[in-house]
């Protein structure tokens, strides 16, 4: 079974069962703006020491790997990477593997690609612009169906990707023990319950075990979750799970900080408010200094 299809097939109570226990994500709020991405490495130092922030698990109390002896041996034998229960409540690859269209949606067709849907969806366009009282036949709205088809592809796009393709190899074995921080990753995606954009940034932390990660891939990771109909929470713990997925680290941590347009242009319209989520998975969760270093990181302007 691919790790692709895992993650993609994963509903939010999947993903928190894929998660060990003892790594089950906290929230934390916090706020600032910028726009640009910003990769930082850190040094630890004095109290803040690799050694004091790893919290060691005893053997016993590993989580099981989904691998089992292919796993390397960490280089710091104290600190746990951190790695997935296996999904045994994912069922067998049953030939479409790619199609996450399909397993996200819980669709009965398969489309062999997605943009086999534009034609329906073109259709389903012309009727609403029907319903809207508009004539879909007038010169400016001739080819509304169509390019509102092939936008709705392009913002649900991260259906069509999956992790293993996206990160095309682009891990490397590397003595590397410090945090990774790519911030403010610009992130743009549809509210799942009104089918209007929300988006904001994301950032991403993680604590290498021997396996560090190309940085534009983390980039790369909140495209493939983002661009689909989305909830905030579940989208910040799939970026969490498929960076663990990627290196098997010894911690993650996602912060994304959103703006959701069914607030702002409808509903209760709210326009300055903002939507704060995190996922802290191993050391970003049991150690307060590792979390509060990488919350740092990612208020320092
Ligand atoms: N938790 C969560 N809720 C979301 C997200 N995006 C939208 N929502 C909420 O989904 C809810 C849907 O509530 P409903 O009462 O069924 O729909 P509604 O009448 O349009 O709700 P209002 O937005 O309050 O007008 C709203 O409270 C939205 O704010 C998200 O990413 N996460
Ligand atoms: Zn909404």
């Amino acid at each position: 079974m691919s790790f692709t299809r895992q993650l993609s097939e994963m509903s939010a109570s999947e993903l928190n069962d894929a998660i060990d226990d003892t790594n089950f994500p906290q929230a934390h709020i916090i706020s600032r703006g910028r726009n640009n991405s910003v990769c930082s490495t850190s040094s630890t130092s004095g109290t803040s020491s690799l050694a004091d922030r790893v919290v060691a698990q005893p053997e016993e109390t590993q989580p099981p790997s989904s691998t089992g002896s292919e796993e390397p041996a960490p280089i710091h034998p104290n600190r746990p990477r951190l790695i997935l229960k296996s999904s045994t409540s994912i069922p067998e690859n049953d030939g479409h593997e790619n199609c996450t269209f399909h397993h996200d949606l819980e669709l009965d067709h398969k489309p062999p690609t997605r943009e086999a849907l534009l034609p329906d969806m073109a259709r389903s366009y012309r009727l609403l612009l029907g319903g809207l009282g508009e004539n879909p036949d007038r010169q400016g709205l001739i080819k509304t169906p169509e390019r509102a088809a092939k936008a709705m592809l392009y913002f649900t796009k991260g259906y069509d990707q999956n992790l293993e393709d996206v990160l095309n190899g682009a891990v490397f074995d590397e003595d590397h023990d410090e945090m990774v921080v790519v911030k403010d990753i610009e992130m743009f995606s549809m509210c799942e319950h009104h089918l209007v954009p929300f988006y904001g940034k994301v950032s991403i932390g993680y604590l290498p075990c021997n396996k560090i990660l190309g940085l534009s891939k983390l980039a790369r990771i909140v495209e493939i979750f983002s661009r689909r109909l989305q909830v905030q929470e579940r989208l910040t713990k799939q970026i969490a799970v498929a960076v663990t997925q990627a290196v098997q680290p010894a911690g993650v941590a996602v912060v994304v900080e959103g703006v959701h347009m069914c607030m702002v242009m409808r509903g209760v319209q709210k326009i300055n408010s903002k939507t704060v989520t995190s996922t802290m998975l191993g050391v970003f969760r049991d150690d307060p200094k590792t979390r509060e270093e990488f919350l740092n990181l990612v208020n320092s302007k």
